[in-house]
């Protein structure tokens, strides 16, 4: 079949080359490009199954001509806004949110910039669909909604060949990796394979939030077993039919992985750990934090969100960071991640030791509240966080103990928060913080409206998994989303535009303070510590841009020479998913 062949350099720019996405328009210099490159763009038939091309009915007179679409269309020649409508239109029908999952999934198969057209004019609404708490759902039942690959599989099978199933993947440019070994997805446990939907939905809010390209971004599942015995007898599942490696045998995986990664990819490619469970996760970033650009979103990402909701909320509670006291319930990935990172902040901020700064904050496991007299029994990762106190052995009893002003669920379980705990933080506290983290809804703390009614409308609340506003007593209250994905979207983007090679705890400082910086007085005023999603691509540049400039002192970012306007800079590298003209 005959083919348009283009000089179109877009299909390929790294971010950060400085080239835009207009199609067959060079914007940049290509000596910055990786390599100089002459993509040869399909068509007629092909064209139209080529997800990265096809336009449907967009494809106008000429390009019907010069590509030999003639008869393969109807005559209508309709724009993306039209498209956009018919397909709005057409989700809207669907009840189950889990159609319009599948729905999404089949147009992002069929027409790319279509389905990021939908989603970034769309967030608000389709960021619960392709994101928590649908994404969930759609992991429980993967096995049978599975159609066509979205990312590679990665399976014990594959042992002693990484490198060569990386090389199957047609993408050559990658920038950020997702991966997880899905052993706990969300709140909902371990899924093994079936987690694949979290790096999929994960990488297409890293294009559609942040403007990283699509075909930048790879999904990897590692699948080395499952323990859910549920999922090891479903016929349908699509995984390894096996227990769990563990121990050596699993780290050595994880290592050839690893190096395949660097191998393949060199140093400026971004992996991000997802939903690992908490032992793995934790070494995991250790081990390779200091070798590769690494970040776990879950530890890292979510602390930076929730840090930043915390600042914003100062405004709201008064005080400084120092004033508050924490408690959180999870001491998990999460739990310890985000505390860590408020003791940073507040070591900061005080000019304090951060040992004295942790002593503000309090963790509550599964055993009660962990105090110095568990110190032997515990993990590394919460030993730091073993203060001086007598047993607790619930939450409840926990609050009462500790009187903290800001009350933060992570552990993944969900209806924790009951009534008699949140009467008890409101019992010393006119306007408690409460952030009931855990994802999706069905996992989370408590909902925003347990929190505004058992609060009497004083609590100021945030949870992951997003919530309608709520009416009480004649007054609506809007919660906040404290979900990771304000920050790793416009976090990797500034990572990959300065060509980092390191993921530094002051770049994550400098994305929460980014984030907390795009709070409005306006949004103030309707009690939130968040600003609206609908802004989220100029909010993730400003993320870029600090954490570039961050990079950029610390001298870890390799892209040289340094942009003057980063904000500019990183508003030109975001892909925008408007139809390109085929010549
Ligand atoms: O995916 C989300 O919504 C947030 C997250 O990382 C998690 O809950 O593990
Ligand atoms: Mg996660």
């Amino acid at each position: 079949m005959a083919s348009a062949t283009t000089k179109d350099l877009s299909d390929v720019a790294a971010v950060g080359g400085g080239v835009g996405d207009t199609y067959g328009e060079d914007r940049g210099s290509e000596d910055q490009l990786l390599t100089p490159w002459t993509f040869s763009v399909a068509s007629g038939y092909s064209l139209l199954r080529d997800p990265r091309h096809n336009k449907g009915l967009a494809f106008t007179e000429r390009e019907r001509d010069a590509h030999y679409l003639r008869g393969l269309l109807p005559p209508t020649i309709s724009s993306q806004q039209a498209q956009e409508k018919k397909l709005m239109k057409n989700l809207r029908e669907y009840q189950v949110p889990l159609q319009k999952y599948m729905s999404l999934m089949d147009l992002e198969e069929r027409n790319e910039r279509l389905f990021y057209k939908l989603l970034i004019d769309n967030v608000e609404e389709l960021l619960p669909i392709v994101y928590t708490p649908t994404v969930g759902e759609a992991c429980q039942k993967y096995g049978s909604i599975f159609r066509r690959p979205q990312g590679l599989f990665i399976s014990l099978k594959e042992k002693g060949k990484i490198l060569e199933v990386l090389k199957n993947w047609p993408e050559r440019g990658i920038q950020v990796i997702v991966v997880t070994d899905g052993e706990r997805i969300l709140g909902l446990g371990d899924l093994g394979c079936q987690g694949m939907g979290i790096p999929v939905g994960k990488l297409s809010l890293y294009t559609a939030l942040g403007g990283v390209r699509p075909s930048a971004c790879l999904p990897i599942t590692i699948d080395v077993g499952t323990n859910n015995k549920q999922l090891l007898q479903d016929e349908f599942y699509i995984g390894l039919r096996q227990k769990r490696a563990t121990g050596q045998e699993y780290a050595d995986f994880l290592h050839e992985f690893m190096s395949a990664v660097k191998q393949n990819y060199g140093e400026k490619v971004l992996v991000q750990f997802e939903d690992f469970a908490n032992h793995n996760a934790f070494e995991l970033l250790a081990k390779y934090r200091s070798t590769h650009l690494v970040f776990n979103d879950d530890i890292q990402g979510t602390a930076a969100v929730v840090l930043s909701g915390v600042v914003a909320a100062l405004k709201l509670l008064g005080g400084t960071l120092a004033d508050q006291t924490f408690l959180f319930l999870g001491a998990g990935e999460a739990g310890t991640g985000i505390a860590e990172l408020i003791a940073l902040e507040m070591s900061k901020q005080a000019k304090a030791p951060v040992e004295e700064a942790r002593k503000k904050i309090w963790l509550v496991d599964s055993k009660g509240l962990i105090v110095g007299s568990r110190k032997e029994s515990l993990q590394q990762f919460k030993k730091p966080w073993a203060h001086e106190h007598e047993p607790v052995k619930d939450l409840l009893g926990a609050v009462k103990a500790i009187k903290p002003t800001i009350l933060i669920g992570s552990s993944g379980v969900g209806k924790t928060f009951t009534k008699e705990v949140i009467e008890a933080l409101c019992s010393f506290n006119k306007k408690p913080l409460i952030m009931a983290l855990s994802n999706p809804t069905s996992q989370s703390e408590c909902t925003a409206e347990e929190a505004y009614t058992w609060s009497k409308g004083r609590a100021i609340f945030a949870s992951g998994s997003p919530f309608d506003p709520v009416e009480f007593e004649g007054k609506v209250f809007v919660p906040g989303q404290s979900n990771n994905a304000y920050i790793f979207p416009g976090f990797g983007l500034g990572v990959v535009m300065c060509g980092a090679i390191r993921v530094h705890d002051e770049m994550l400082l400098a994305a929460s303070e980014a984030l907390a910086g795009q709070v409005t007085q306006e949004n103030f005023e309707k009690g939130l510590i968040y600003p609206p999603f609908s802004n989220i691509r100029k909010i993730s540049a400003d993320i870029a841009a600090k954490v570039a400039t961050k990079a950029y002192d610390l001298g870890l970012a390799s892209h040289l020479p340094r942009p003057v306007d980063l904000v500019k800079y990183a508003e030109s590298c975001m892909y925008s998913p408007v139809y390109r003209m085929y010549r």
